[in-house]
């Protein structure tokens, strides 16, 4: 079995067993669950640089990135350096993050904040909106085209943003519709690890430009991104090149400014 399927079997036990602590009526009377949200994608398309940082401190893939930041300073550094959106791992068991992280990071900033998660659950968007989420993501590796509809439309009915991730071309094909507002192409195989840059060239081309273009995984320099823009992304999802650092926010605000420049 690989890991992906492990992980949303834990998961899919994991939200059965919150459901049961904290019933939906009760996210839904959560003062963040009528917050006005903040859009990733018009940042996005407004931005010269298009990065959107992560807090990450493990992963399968990378056993240890970070164990000793705290995601207020980690919020604090990525808003300070400019980037356009904070993505926050809430995965516990195998990415060592939590809720608690998106509550620190959404008290500690302004940035729209993406709930990176294996969403498989009607029940964890509500749980996004209620603890402070401007945007969700969706794995096609992991999801039906009818479940992919049912979450993507939940999302936009509570004015979240909606990131849809694809690997490979059939999970392209299989995912196009309305309500996606970002398309990002995962360079990371979440099956065996492999990372390579040209799987967002080599997607670039099919995906309709309704959608705003992300790449994610694998970037670690200003001239991966410099060879990707001309494919159309607008965004750059960045996490272990920022988080292996000690000042996580410092290294945003090099790269930006390298980037811009
Ligand atoms: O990062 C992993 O090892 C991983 C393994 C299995 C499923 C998902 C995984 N990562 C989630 C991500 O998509 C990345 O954290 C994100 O794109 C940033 O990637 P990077 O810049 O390479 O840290």
């Amino acid at each position: 079995m690989n890991i992906l399927d492990k992980i949303v079997i834990d998961k899919r036990k994991e939200v059965e067993l919150r459901k049961s602590i904290i019933p939906l009526f009760q996210l839904e009377q959560s003062v963040l669950f009528e917050r006005k949200t903040n859009s990733l994608a018009q940042n996005l398309i407004n931005s010269k640089s298009g990065i959107i940082a992560e807090h990450k401190r493990r992963s399968p893939s990378k056993s240890v990135i970070n164990q000793s930041l705290n995601v207020q300073d980690v919020a604090r550094g990525y808003e300070k350096a400019g980037v356009c959106g904070m993505s926050v791992l809430t995965d516990g068991k195998y990415f060592g993050g939590s809720l608690d992280d998106l509550i620190v990071a959404r008290a500690s900033s302004n940035l729209p904040l993406l709930r990176k998660e294996f969403i498989i659950d009607d029940y964890q968007i509500i749980e996004a909106k209620a603890y402070g989420t401007d945007v969700i993501l969706l794995i096609a590796a992991i999801l039906t085209r009818e479940e992919i509809k049912q979450f993507s439309e939940l999302a936009k009915s509570l004015n979240l943003d909606v990131l849809l991730e694809v690997h490979n071309q059939e999970e392209l094909h299989k995912s196009i519709m309305p309500s996606l507002d970002m398309l990002g192409v995962n360079n990371r195989n979440l099956k065996t690890f492999e990372v390579n840059l040209e799987t967002s060239k080599k997607l670039s081309k099919l995906i309709p430009n309704d959608f705003v273009k992300v790449s994610e995984s694998g970037i670690s320099t200003v001239n991966a991104i410099k060879e990707l823009q001309p494919y159309g992304y607008k965004g750059f999802l960045i996490g272990e090149n920022f988080m292996k650092t000690e000042l996580p926010g410092d290294s945003a605000a090099n790269f930006i400014k390298n980037l811009e420049s």
